[in-house]
């Protein structure tokens, strides 16, 4: 059969990348803590508002672990590599890992170096694999990784050869190979997402039309505008900081996630976690639906002090 896909491997995992800046200050952190609900159905919960708003004189908004995703956002550009040519509507994010070493800062210019990592011809799509590495502007110790996994239907077939294409430089994403246990869950958290989750969210930098334009998300094969799949992540996450960490964020390590489904705005999640040691095993589920839509395992790097 003509392969007929336009990636050229060899030119997109040779791409070397620019390093980006990326500036914010606290009301973008706010803004994207309510962009994954915190505080939707309470305004006075004691677990959240620390997450929008000074509360009791507190110096600085507390910053949720997965506003890691947004320092990378900003800095990817696929349109820049070179050999990388797909249909724009037919691309979903796949995973995202996501590891912490510093704690987030609540303000001020990041630099990010961005990496491709990845790129596998499934056939019917390709899997590019990016690595973003984000570093305080005049320092040289990274203060959180992103790798993120996208996925290019009707983008494969352009392997050279009869064996599929497969190029991975690095090891391994640590907690990916997820099988949730048969047990009963240690926590279960359920949350309606708000029918305007992602007109709301995509404010956080992610503007793919894909959640805001009804005919762009028709031409992509859904029925309506769908949630950004870090917005379904920034939901499970902050579920499993109220329900094990003790509504601490700071203990988050690393961050793994698998989106299988997408999920509308509007749906209500509900997040299953079973605690194994420092590991936090979950998985969502979209209650309207009955379909697991997202699974993975957060790392904790000490155990919570309520648990
Ligand atoms: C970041 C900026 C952009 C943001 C966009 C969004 O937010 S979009 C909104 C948020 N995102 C969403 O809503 C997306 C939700 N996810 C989905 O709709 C589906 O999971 C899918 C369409 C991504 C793949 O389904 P399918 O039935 O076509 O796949 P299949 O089961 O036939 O497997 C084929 C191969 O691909 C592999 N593979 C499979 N899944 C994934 C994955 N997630 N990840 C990685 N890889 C994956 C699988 O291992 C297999 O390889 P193997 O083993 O043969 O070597």
């Amino acid at each position: 059969m003509e392969n007929t896909s336009l990636i050229n491997p060899e030119l997109v995992v040779n791409h070397k990348s620019q390093q980006r800046l990326f500036t914010y200050d606290e009301r973008d952190v706010t803004l994207y803590a309510l962009g994954i609900g915190a505080c939707a159905t309470n305004a006075l919960d004691d677990k959240e508002l620390k997450y929008v708003y000074h509360e009791d004189g507190q110096k600085f908004i507390k910053v949720l672990p997965t506003f890691a995703t947004i320092y990378s956002l900003g800095s990817i550009n696929i349109d820049e590599i070179p050999g990388m040519s797909f249909d724009p509507r037919l691309l979903l994010h796949g995973q995202q890992f996501i590891e912490i070493y510093k704690p987030l800062p609540t303000h001020g210019c990041i630099r990010n170096k961005t990496t491709v990592v990845g790129l596998h011809d499934k056939g019917k799509a390709a899997i590019l694999e990016l690595e973003v590495v984000s570093y305080g502007e005049s320092s040289d110790e990274p203060i959180c990784m992103n790798r993120l996994t996208l996925y290019l239907r009707g983008a494969g077939g352009f392997s050279k050869s009869p064996r599929p294409y497969s190029y991975t430089n690095y090891r391994s994403n640590r907690n990916l190979a997820f099988k949730h246990p048969k047990t009963h869950p240690f926590a279960v958290y359920e949350e309606c997402t708000q029918p305007s989750q992602a007109l709301v969210y995509r404010l956080s930098g992610d503007y793919n039309p894909l959640h805001s334009d009804p005919t762009f998300a028709g031409m992509a094969g859904f029925s309506r505008p769908i949630l950004h799949g870090l917005c379904t992540l920034g939901f499970a996450v902050r579920a499993i900081i109220r329900c094990i960490c003790g509504g601490d964020p700071d203990i988050v390590k690393s961050i793994s996630g698998r989106l299988l489904l997408h999920v509308y705005p509007g749906e209500t999640l509900i997040t299953e976690m079973w605690l194994e040691g420092l590991s936090v095993m979950y998985q969502v589920k979209v209650k309207e639906r009955s379909k697991t839509v997202l699974s993975g395992v957060v790392d904790l790097n000490r155990p919570a002090s309520t648990l």
